[in-house]
């Protein structure tokens, strides 16, 4: 690429000649080599500026920094911008070119992994060349990765959207997370539609309150989706109305899913243990829909799924019969074992209170004994989440031991003594592969086990170190070990 072709997105002229080779994009100065252009961007830790000496002995053809960042003598040439990761994101997906032709995007505290995965399998369903991008990584025909982040850099991202649309990809699906949002990860996708799920206390370590992490959310309504694009909201939230109207004024066609839903309309859902029975109205048409996912949440995340998908174009018969073969995102609500009793056992991601107290009130209809549920919380993160979690849990559930999650820099003690603050009666487990054996070794037939918070995880951080760990593995070990 041409540095004049970045015209559009960085003011160029003057800068250097507008026939310089451009042939890398990057914020990471670590990552730059001779050609590439530096963004300087000011992050948590650090601020990109610092490096610009590094990137341009590396062979930087240029710096991209904020206006005023004061890099005169870096000694190549600077590029002024008012917004250093908008410009990122632009120009990565310039860079790249190429992305599948219909992206869509799904935001909300809990619920994107799943919707992204469902409307994944729908497009496939229905006959399409499609992708998943999310927490759990990338899944595409002949292509399965674990990823490191919920919604990738801009230039992993494009570089991604580029070689899947080179494969053949013609539909991707990718979730929104707030800290992508608000960092510019998504702002050179093209998208065709979007979806909301609901929202909830998360990352208030991140934004300062839970207005600031809504805002955050509606970029990728009122800033990212073209006017008139479709918006499938879930109608059933208390942040519902505020999307729907925020969504509204930005121009977009707001399509509403759930009990409260117009487009698609949940009017009946009868609970089975691992399945149930929903009818939903679309167009003035009745579809009963056999799901085989447990968890009141799934039904909504499969009307956001199913909403995405007819509103890029699939036929709703065939979205909405899609929904009877679905299969949940890994660690979401997954059904591990059974003891030999009947007792279920499921490993879940509710990492956070609202996640956690959907999936007890999930499992509660089909639980003729005790809920049981092994959980703790991650360190290094939001704080004020332990003691609300603490009180869900022991509201919610028969039983309750709190164990590690990932500790990183803390105290495990520290981060259980919070929990424990405000769960009385709760078990304390500091090893989490002890609280699960233990757990499993309780359970009688009717009870069901929540093993919570790390879901498709494959590893346990304690300090710096990550060590394997796998919920999935331990519950299958105690299972095999159990006798009853
Ligand atoms: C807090 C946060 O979001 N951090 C992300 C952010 O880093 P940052 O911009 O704050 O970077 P920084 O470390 O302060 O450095 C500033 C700049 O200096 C650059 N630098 C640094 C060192 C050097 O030698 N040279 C150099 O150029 C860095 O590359 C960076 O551009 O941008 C980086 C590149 O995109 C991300 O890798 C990094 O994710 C960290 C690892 C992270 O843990 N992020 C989590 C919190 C996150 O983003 N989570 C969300 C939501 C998860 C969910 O709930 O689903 C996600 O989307 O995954
Ligand atoms: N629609 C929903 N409403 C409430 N809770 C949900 C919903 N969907 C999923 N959950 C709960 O949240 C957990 C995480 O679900 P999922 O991974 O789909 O959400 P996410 O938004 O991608 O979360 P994260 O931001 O942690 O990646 C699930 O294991 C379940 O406990
Ligand atoms: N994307 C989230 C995942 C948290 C998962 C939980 N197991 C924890 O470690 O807190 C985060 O990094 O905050
Ligand atoms: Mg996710």
């Amino acid at each position: 690429m041409k540095l004049i072709d970045l015209a559009g997105i960085l003011p160029v002229d003057g800068v250097l000649p507008r026939d310089v080779e451009v042939n890398g994009v990057s914020s990471d100065s670590r990552q730059v080599t001779a050609g590439t252009l530096f963004f300087a961007v000011s992050g948590s830790k650090a601020d990109g500026a610092t490096y610009a000496g590094d990137a341009a002995k590396r062979g930087a053809v240029a710096i991209v920094a904020a206006k005023g960042a004061g890099l005169a003598s870096a000694g190549i040439p600077v590029i002024s911008v008012d917004d250093p990761r908008l410009a990122l994101a632009l120009s990565a997906a310039k860079f790249y070119g190429r992305q599948p032709e219909t992206m869509v995007a799904v935001t909300g505290t809990s619920g994107k992994t799943s919707v992204a995965a469902f409307t994944r399998q729908i497009w496939k369903h229905a006959g399409y060349a499609a992708a998943s991008i999310g927490t759990t990584g990338v899944v595409a025909p002949g292509r399965n990765e674990y990823g490191q982040l919920t919604t990738p850099d801009p230039v992993a991202l494009h570089k991604l959207l580029a070689e899947l649309a080179a494969s053949g990809v013609t539909h991707a699906s990718m979730e929104a997370s707030s800290h992508g949002l608000d960092q510019r990860r998504l702002d050179g996708v093209r998208l065709a539609a979007a979806g909301f799920t609901n929202l909830g206390r998360d990352h208030m370590d991140y934004h300062p309150t839970v207005e600031e992490y809504h805002r955050a959310k509606l970029r990728l309504f009122d800033t990212l989706l073209p006017k008139g694009a479709p918006a499938i909201v879930f109608a059933d939230d208390p942040w519902s109305k505020p999307t729907i109207d925020a969504a509204r004024a930005a121009g977009l066609k707001v399509l509403t899913v759930g009990r409260h839903g117009d487009f698609l309309s949940l009017k009946r859902v009868e609970h089975e243990r691992h399945r149930q029975r929903a009818e939903i109205e679309c167009d003035g048409a009745i579809h009963e829909i056999d799901l085989p996912l447990a968890g009141d949440f799934q039904v909504a995340n499969s009307l956001v799924a199913a909403g995405l998908a007819i509103a890029t174009g699939t036929d709703v018969g065939k979205a909405l019969g899609a929904l009877e073969y679905l299969e949940g995102a890994p660690g979401r609500l997954d059904l591990v074992g059974t003891t030999a009793a009947g007792a279920p056992v499921y490993v879940d991601y509710a990492h956070k209170p609202d996640a956690l107290e959907n999936v007890l009130a999930a499992v509660r209809p089909f639980t003729t004994g005790r809920v049981i549920v092994v959980f703790g919380c991650g360190g290094d993160r939001d704080r004020g989440k332990r003691p609300i979690m603490g009180e869900i849990a022991t509201r919610l559930a028969d039983v309750t031991i709190v164990t590690d999650d990932n500790p990183r820099s803390e105290v495990p003690e520290t981060i259980r003594a919070a929990i424990m603050a405000a769960a009385p009666g709760a078990i304390e487990i500091g090893d989490r592969r002890l609280a699960i054996q233990e757990a499993v070794g309780m359970l009688h037939a009717g009870d069901t086990l929540i093993v919570a918070g790390k879901g498709h995880e494959e590893g346990q951080t304690i300090g710096t170190e990550t060590l394997h760990f796998s919920d999935h593995e331990e519950v299958r070990n105690a299972l095999a070990g159990s006798p009853a």
